[in-house]
């Protein structure tokens, strides 16, 4: 354990050092390392790693409680005692120094791992906060949205997050899939409330899924198919997908225009649109083209405003709803990253709105649940654009979906892992009038 002990601390310390995320650093230093370590070393490598990055909160509070400064070290030290159950002797053997092994422990940091020694992870005095890795940027607008809920929500955000698959129209139908993946290893469900999804409960021991490669389903939660689904496209319009990343909402859109029409996806960000191409082609798309935009203001949105029947922002956000997927963002951000991508969104939303012509749909969406970055960059939007109506999600919710909308919803789109079984996800569908 001890040599595997320093390849998680590198990692930890190349995360943090370099603010990138756990799978970067993860994948950059076996790379690095290339054949020195079995599979069996890099599935525990990785173990200890995530490990350390789920419990991070807890780790914090009980080097605090002990004196100890806030250190990745000391956070993977504390995680071998609270964790995996090892005492100050066996860390004492871990720690050899010289290469290869961790750092000779200090006798600070063997006071503390003693202190900790027999004491459970979750202690009954933490903040609750802290108990359930809530990061403190994030306590205020999650107990605003969930209010007596905020446990239980927060909570189901730790669990592991499902691998659900969009099936694509053009090449197929999921009641033909099924049995194809079932044959293939794969267990499958489902998810009759949508259109198009289906949930992998099982994959089988295959490294990749099969079919994937010949573009008869895209991987896309529950939730963002649902949002690609309240744009409510229809064939020959023009949509545009003003923060189309990689492309997967833009691929739901369009399916549901059956190439017809003209389908934009505009992102700041080169690289991410060229793989939304490749996606697109894959797909069996062919009526959608890129837009490569400066920022939110290129001066392609003036020339083209009043021209889109759907716009569509899914706009860069917190995270927060994806922390199933991303437990590591909670921990990559803060009060003034929150004050910044706010002040972005708000910036989009208010150049995006200018392309939307008269009777034509506004869907602002995020994979967040703060309502600074949801509600109220809505209220704000409306105050300022009167011309702008907010429409029903369940207007659009009884005409698209196979099913009856959860009674949970208000008139904008919200899912929840704890209420929905989704990524948390927000949409506001704004109409302009058609003067
Ligand atoms: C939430 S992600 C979009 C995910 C994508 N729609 C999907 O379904 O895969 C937000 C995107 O906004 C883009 N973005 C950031 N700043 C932007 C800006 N000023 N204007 C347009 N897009 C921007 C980012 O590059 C990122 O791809």
């Amino acid at each position: 354990m001890g040599r595997l002990l320093f390849h998680v601390l590198a990692v930890l310390e190349e995360a943090t050092n370099s603010d990138s995320p756990i799978d970067r650093a993860l994948a950059a230093h076996f790379s690095n390392i290339k054949g020195r370590l079995t599979p069996r070393d890099h599935t525990r490598i990785r173990d200890m790693v995530w490990g350390v990055v789920r419990r991070y909160r807890r780790l914090l509070w009980w080097l605090e409680v002990n004196g100890q400064t806030p250190q990745v070290r000391k956070l993977l030290l504390a995680d071998l005692v609270l964790t995996h159950g090892k005492n100050v002797q066996d860390i004492t053997h871990f720690c050899k120094g010289g290469g290869g092994y961790l750092k000779r422990l200090t006798d600070s940091e063997a006071r503390a791992l003693s202190a900790m020694d027999g004491k459970r992870l979750a202690d009954e005095t933490m903040p609750e906060a802290v108990t359930l890795e809530c990061p403190a940027w994030a306590e205020k607008g999650l107990r605003e949205v969930f209010g007596d809920r905020f446990a239980e929500e927060v909570d189901a955000l730790r669990e592991p997050a499902p691998l659900d698959i969009r099936v694509n129209p053009f090449k197929g139908n999921r009641d033909d899939l099924i049995p194809r993946l079932e044959k293939a290893g794969c267990k499958v469900e489902k998810l009759d409330w949508l259109p198009y999804g289906l949930r992998i409960t099982d994959a089988g021991r295959k490294a990749h899924l099969p079919f994937y490669e010949r573009g008869e389903f895209e991987i896309q939660d529950a939730g963002s198919q649902v949002l690609a689904t309240m744009v409510a496209v229809e064939p020959g319009q023009r949509v545009i997908d003003f923060c189309a990343g990689a492309g997967g909402k833009t691929l739901a859109l369009a399916a549901e225009m059956d190439n017809r029409g003209q389908l934009i996806a505009a992102d700041v960000h080169n690289k991410r649109l060229a793989r939304a191409a490749q996606r697109l082609k894959r797909a069996g798309v062919f009526n959608a083209e890129r837009k490569v935009l400066e920022s939110e203001r290129d001066p392609w949105v003036k020339k083209n405003k009043g021209k889109f029947d759907r716009v569509l922002v899914d706009a860069p956000c917190s995270g927060t709803g994806s922390w199933r997927r991303a437990p590591d963002s909670k921990w990559r951000r803060d009060e003034t990253d929150l004050e910044e991508l706010v002040t972005l969104q708000e910036s989009i939303l208010t150049s995006a709105a200018r392309l939307v012509k008269p009777g034509g749909r506004l869907v602002y969406a995020t994979c967040s649940l703060l309502p600074v970055e949801n509600e109220d960059q809505i209220a704000r939007f409306l105050r300022s654009r009167p011309d702008f109506k907010l429409v029903p999600v369940k207007d659009v919710w009884d005409t698209k979906m196979p099913s009856p909308m959860p009674e949970t919803m208000g008139d904008m789109l919200r899912l929840s892992p704890a209420t929905n079984d989704t990524d948390g996800f927000f949409a506001a569908i704004l109409e302009r009038s058609m003067d």
